[in-house]
């Protein structure tokens, strides 16, 4: 049975309810760490629409149209096109990868050379742009609702509650947020390379937990899990005009593991799919790299740090930088070799 759903945040009348939000962000990120938003302000359905548009386009082109602006992951890259099987999120079950492709992108801004990218995004950029900003300003303002929950000192001067966001500009030095197209291609039943966990289920990104602070995601269609305990999985609904939020580790490991970051996974359920390819749309955000978020001042964070399997024992970590050092790209074949110390039966 099960006992956890997806709580539903309504972000309207965002002002004058502040307080009520903040406190049922606060609950959702404590119990399950993930949490769809309604209502919010950003951005607009039609920037949504036309993201998903551009999606499709890209992922339409032809595989060596794609592959010329590949990631290059073994230099440590973080923007660009992987294929099929490129990531393996789980080699505890996976022995291919995920069966998926993505494309991502690093903060996109007007004065940005993206020559590099392929044609469709370059000449669309300001679309990108635009969607991206919008998630940004949706993302500040779950970091700033957060602040307010968790008692952290408001501004001195201006009185916002920005001990979060304030680390988390949209453009700034040193970091970057990442937009992350995705496209799980449809396939039938039982056909090569499908890859189960012990329940048969066809797994199509292996179980994880971002990296990252916050991320925002859209999605076409069912797939998508979050394990509420041991052995038991729940469906993320698809909700029209939603948002759905999750808390990334990093997260979790700076509030000494208050705020939770839930593992998630994809997986195929071709009778909600209608043989439709599952798109997705992924708004990563981190905070700047040397942003110390260790010792944040709030009553309700627990003095001691309790062990993440994720990070060796006895490691000190104060920065943002540092943290991903442990994480970051982890989930790629060669760096998973070349890093015995890392317990990847964690999960
Ligand atoms: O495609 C999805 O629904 C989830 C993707 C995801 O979890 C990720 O890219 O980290
Ligand atoms: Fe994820």
């Amino acid at each position: 049975m099960t006992s956890k759903a997806i709580p539903v945040v309504d972000f309207s009348d965002f002002e004058n309810r502040f307080a009520t939000i903040a406190e049922q962000v606060l609950d959702a990120c404590k119990n399950i760490g993930f949490f769809h938003i309604v209502n919010y302000e950003t951005p607009s359905i039609s920037q949504v629409d036309r993201t998903f548009e551009l999606s499709k386009d890209y992922f339409a082109l032809s595989v060596d149209e794609k592959l010329a602006c590949e990631q290059d992951t073994a230099k440590g890259k973080i923007e660009g096109y992987l294929g099929l099987y490129a990531q393996r999120l789980d080699p505890k079950i996976q022995k291919k990868g995920d069966y998926k492709e993505s494309f991502d992108m690093e903060t996109l801004t007007e004065g940005r050379n993206i020559k590099h990218f392929p044609k469709l995004f370059q000449e669309n950029r300001k679309d990108l742009e635009e969607f991206s900003k919008g998630m940004h300003a949706t993302a500040l303002q779950v970091l700033e609702l957060l602040a307010f929950a968790l008692k952290l000192p408001p501004n001195e001067k201006t009185g916002a509650n920005d001990w979060l966001s304030s680390t988390h500009e949209y453009e700034t030095n040193g970091s970057t947020s990442v937009l992350r197209l995705l496209r799980y291609p449809s396939r039938k039943q039982g056909d090569e390379g499908e890859e189960y966990d012990q329940k048969k289920n066809v797994i199509l990104a292996g179980q994880h937990t971002d990296y990252n602070i916050i991320t925002l995601l859209f999605q076409t269609a069912p797939g998508l899990q979050v394990r509420a305990s041991e052995d038991e999985w729940i469906n993320v609904p698809v909700l029209k005009n939603s948002i759905l939020a999750n808390m990334g580790g990093m997260a979790e490991f700076f509030t000494n593991g208050l705020l939770k970051s839930a593992m998630h996974r994809v997986i195929d359920i071709p009778e909600q799919r209608n043989g439709k390819d599952r798109y997705s749309i992924g708004y990563f955000v981190y905070p700047e790299s040397d942003t110390k978020i260790t010792h944040m001042p709030s009553p309700l964070i627990p003095s001691k740090r309790p062990d993440f399997k994720e990070i060796p024992k006895g490691t000190v970590i104060t920065t943002s930088a540092e943290y991903l050092k442990y994480r970051y790209r982890r989930s790629f074949l060669e760096k998973q070799s070349n890093h015995p110390e890392v317990d990847y039966n964690y999960i």
